[in-house]
């Protein structure tokens, strides 16, 4: 299923890197921990790869699982490089799919009264209800139910193991709050997104012969990001890898741990390598930015790393540009002088702004869109949401129909394995595949030269393919909304409609400008960014001063920011408001220490 003459030349230009080259030949477990642009991903994506070829036998496979939906079509992306695609043997995807689609839909029924039959996952309202509900039940009290739930929350994400006495000891109200939290959506029918690794935990805890199952169908289990995979993964990995036999490949760097909100620990991380037959490997360079960047990134951490640039590397470039004024007159000057300084040395798509919340992404889209600047949006108040796997099919789509289909790009294949994962979330039988695809390519076809619109073509979308598809749909995780928003997002009544060849490749497309939260930049790399509204009191912000927690993970996200250029980094901020870590980074980059 590889392309081999890519994974040949992979293996070739990992073989220069001792340490890349001993993790993807490793045949134990192994955890990989470095810093940013390292080359994690690309040693961890060359060691699937291999092992698919190598080391599995048809038809096993591997399993990939790493924080979300972005970081997942991310791998995607990449593994496609070297002619690796979803399919029965390979499962890439985030834990909480791994967790419905690899364990509870196939196993669940098998365990009487575990899940309602025909169970769904709960929307925010239902969830809602089902707090409230629980609230009245133990405590009774007029307090705000939703307060108390954030309290219960953190601990369903960290006590994982409810068979240990520590479940109920530590804080015995909460662990009843939660438990009637759950009943009651069981009784109607649900589950939440926060039940998906806990049920499946749970699985293969009480039933060996599920990770036998899980073992049988992938003997390799790979992790991306495992920093930020929170305790749930981290107690699978334990079950089904130090107990289940699996054989495990992670990668992460603690450094980079930037969603504690969510319930990661970077802690996790840094256990796995005390486990009996772990190889630990560690990658020094960095390969992605110039030297001044990787400088100025340690002043960003504020701690001391042994990271370096390879023999040779360019130098690359750092730029402060104080600004009078705040937000608005910042995003002002992006546009009309920062930027276009940049463009002169960069095609579009190499540059990206980023910034911490989607509010100022709006400041910065408005700024450029008063300059005719063209840019795609990767955060949430985007046309198209990177992390929205639907969203993404309809954008391939497009792209398809639009002329991709004359070089296949993007393939076929691929738009097909795309919609049957949204249908029926796993496996779906020969006779299910024939009808999907025969209703996928019907649709396609038609709007091949029709000279849709965007919007046009998106209501024909809802029309005609959803009513079939939503019909025999098992995937209990759908997001079939996303096509109406879509539609509104595109209304040719407030003048947003767009031709259809300019919708499609929203999301990565050519010619156009990155903007994005630093979030949302995990992973990413481009040749010059753009750090936005660097402010004393946006970063860190007041919250972030609350707690030592939250202003180490917010210094965390600033160090993500800081290592995403490869040449050219710049840093904007409010003339004499700049944030404290701006100005160790600058002390860091002359070399002071
Ligand atoms: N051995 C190598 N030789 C040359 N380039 C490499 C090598 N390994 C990785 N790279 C390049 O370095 C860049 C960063 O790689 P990658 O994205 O895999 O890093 P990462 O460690 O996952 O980064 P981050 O943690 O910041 O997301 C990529 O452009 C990649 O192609």
């Amino acid at each position: 299923m590889s392309n081999q003459r890519a994974l040949v030349e992979a293996l070739a230009e990992l073989d220069l890197n001792p340490e890349q080259s001993i993790a993807v030949r490793e045949r134990g477990h192994c955890v990989v921990l470095a810093g940013p642009g390292s080359g994690k991903t690309k040693t961890l994506t060359t060691a699937m790869a291999r092992a698919l070829v190598e080391d599995v036998v048809d038809p096993r496979g591997v399993a990939c699982i790493t924080y979300n939906n972005e970081c997942a079509i991310e791998l995607e992306t990449r593994l496609a490089r070297l002619g690796i695609h979803t399919s029965d043997r390979c499962f890439i995807g985030t834990v909480h799919s791994f967790a419905l689609n690899q364990v509870i839909m196939p196993y669940a029924r098998c365990i009487p009264g575990l899940l309602p039959p025909e169970f769904r996952v709960a929307d925010t309202a239902e969830r809602r209800t089902a707090v409230e509900t629980a609230y009245r039940a133990v405590f009774g009290d007029q307090f705000d139910p939703h307060e108390r739930w954030r309290f219960a929350e953190e601990k369903r994400r960290c006590d994982i193991d409810r068979t240990l006495q520590a479940w109920r000891a530590r804080n015995p109200e909460l662990a009843s709050f939660i438990e009637a939290y759950e009943a009651d959506l069981r009784r109607r029918g649900l589950i939440d997104f926060d039940d998906m690794p806990l049920i499946a935990f749970r699985m293969i805890q009480s039933r060996p012969w599920i990770r036998e199952a899980l073992r049988a169908r992938f003997p390799i289990i790979f992790v991306d990001e495992y920093q930020d995979l929170g305790h749930a993964l981290h107690e699978l990995v334990l079950l089904l890898c130090f107990e289940g036999g699996m054989r495990l490949f992670a990668v992460g760097d603690a450094d980079q741990s930037i969603y504690g909100f969510a319930g990661a620990n970077p802690e996790l991380l840094q256990s796995l390598l005390a486990r009996p037959g772990v190889r630990a490997v560690r990658l020094r360079f960095n390969y992605r930015s110039g030297a001044k960047i990787i400088r100025a990134s340690l002043g960003a951490l504020g701690e001391e790393r042994d990271y370096r640039g390879p023999d040779g590397a360019p130098e690359g470039d750092l730029a402060f540009w104080k600004v009078k004024g705040g937000h608005d007159a910042q995003a002002g000057a992006i546009a009309t002088t920062i930027l276009p300084k940049l463009l002169e040395r960069h095609p579009h798509e190499e540059v990206a702004i980023l910034y911490r919340a989607a509010w100022l992404g709006d400041k910065i889209a408005a700024a450029l869109d008063e300059k005719a600047i063209p840019y795609v949006r990767t955060n949430g108040n985007a046309l198209i949401k990177r992390s929205s796997r639907l969203a993404r099919f309809v954008e391939n789509c497009a792209a398809w129909v639009a002329g991709g289909w004359r070089d296949a790009d993007p393939p076929y294949a691929r738009l097909l394995g795309q919609a049957l994962a949204l249908v029926f979330g796993g496996r779906a039988s020969d006779a299910e595949e024939q009808t999907v695809s025969r209703q996928l390519i019907s649709f396609l076809h038609s709007g091949v030269g029709a000279g849709e619109s965007a919007h046009a073509w998106l209501q024909r979308f809802s029309r005609e393919l959803l009513p079939p598809w939503r019909a025999v749909a098992r995937n209990p995780q759908h997001e079939w909304e996303v096509l109406a928003e879509l539609i509104s997002k595109t209304d040719p009544a407030q003048d947003k409609d767009m031709p259809l060849n300019i919708f499609a490749g929203r999301t990565e497309g050519s010619g156009r400008v990155s903007l994005s939260t630093l979030h949302s930049a995990k992973g990413r790399e481009f040749d010059a960014a753009i750090l936005y509204g660097m402010n004393a009191d946006d970063i860190p912000s007041h919250r972030d001063r609350k707690s030592p927690a939250a202003l180490r993970e917010a210094r965390r996200l600033f160090y993500v920011g800081v290592t995403r250029p490869r040449k050219e980094l710049a840093i904007v901020f409010q003339e004499g408001n700049h944030s404290p870590w701006v100005a160790e980074l600058s002390r860091r980059s002359k070399g002071e220490a």
